[in-house]
């Protein structure tokens, strides 16, 4: 038997069986259903989304699960920060009606074999080459918790900008019928985009970290009626390095559906970076406003 949810009151679940129940015995009495996926250690940013859901759906899911095939063997799955309890208060808060909080054996028991991969220019660019098979990881676990909970409609962050139109992409070619729906950055009050791993910035990192977003919108504003981008974006590089950042590993315009490099005359650009500040790696977008790349 599935647990039965009680108003007000977030129901946890930890398999595949009791998610698809639940979900299952809402649609059957007309309600509509959002999917909320995290990793955890929720902030403002992931609370929007299920705000979000709440907008347009009866009931708001959250997931929780730090995946393990979307992290590189020197990347910061060990270290992400977890913490289950402050993270139910928090969608509890929020009205999330449920959550979603699977150990690693129920989503990769063992002999799974199976990966999805997303082609071509939507992973060929910005964090693709920075973080091989990430993409993979991010495709193949969220058309699995697409397709345990079947919801109506799934939230995700425009702060993942790739990511978000990775799983748009992977949706309609594996025909999910779940409609992907974007929700804006949600920022501090200096312009830092809400993120688990700011938690890893050290007080003097955190005050540098705010150069990032005011560098992408500089050059958002200034794209349009600009000849080089180039030489732009190699400006923005430099501002960033003397505030104090490691090391860019990208900072550049690109188109927003395909996330092409953009070419002068593109009416949907927007700029993205990924930088290093410490042990944490920060990435942003900012659309450019305007004409023209
Ligand atoms: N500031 C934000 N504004 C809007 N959505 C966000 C924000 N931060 C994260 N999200 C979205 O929340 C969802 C879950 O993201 P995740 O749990 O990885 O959090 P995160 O803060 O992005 O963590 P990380 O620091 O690992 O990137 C994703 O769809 C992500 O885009
Ligand atoms: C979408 C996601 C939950 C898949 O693990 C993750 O990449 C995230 O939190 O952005
Ligand atoms: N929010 C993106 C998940 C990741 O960096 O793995």
């Amino acid at each position: 038997m599935p647990p039965s949810p009680s108003p007000g009151r977030l129901t946890v679940v930890r398999n595949v069986a009791d998610l698809r129940a639940l979900v299952r015995a809402w649609r059957a009495a007309g309600e509509t259903v959002g999917l909320v996926p995290t990793m955890g250690a929720l902030h403002e940013g992931h609370l929007t989304l299920v705000r979000a859901a709440l907008g347009q759906c009866d009931r708001a899911v959250a997931t929780i699960f730090v995946n393990p095939k979307q992290f590189g063997p020197n990347e910061d799955y060990a270290a992400y920060p977890r913490g289950e309890g402050r993270d139910i208060a928090m969608l509890e808060s929020a009205g999330a009606a449920a959550l979603f909080a699977p150990g690693v054996e129920e989503m990769y028991p063992p002999g799974f074999a199976t990966a999805v991969r997303v082609d071509g220019s939507l992973t060929a660019h910005l964090c693709g080459p920075w973080r091989p098979g990430h993409f993979e990881g991010v495709a193949t676990v969220v058309a699995k918790l697409l397709l345990q909970a079947l919801p109506d409609r799934a939230y995700f962050g425009e702060k993942d900008f790739q990511q978000l139109q990775v799983i748009r992409r992977m949706a309609r070619d594996l025909d999910i019928p779940v409609a992907i729906e974007g929700v804006e950055t949600v920022r501090e009050a200096d312009g830092l985009a809400l993120s688990s791993r700011n938690a890893y910035l050290s007080p003097e990192e955190r005050r540098i970290a705010a150069t990032l977003p005011a560098v992408l919108r500089d050059i958002a504003r200034d794209a349009p009626g600009c000849d080089g981008l180039d030489a732009l974006t190699q400006a923005g590089e430099a501002r960033l390095l003397e505030a104090g950042f490691d090391r860019v590993e990208y900072l550049t315009v690109n188109e927003a559906g395909t996330l092409a490099p953009a070419s002068r005359g593109s009416h949907a650009a927007r700029v993205f970076a990924a930088a290093r500040l410490g042990r944490t790696r920060l990435i942003d977008n900012w659309p450019v406003t305007g004409h023209g790349a």
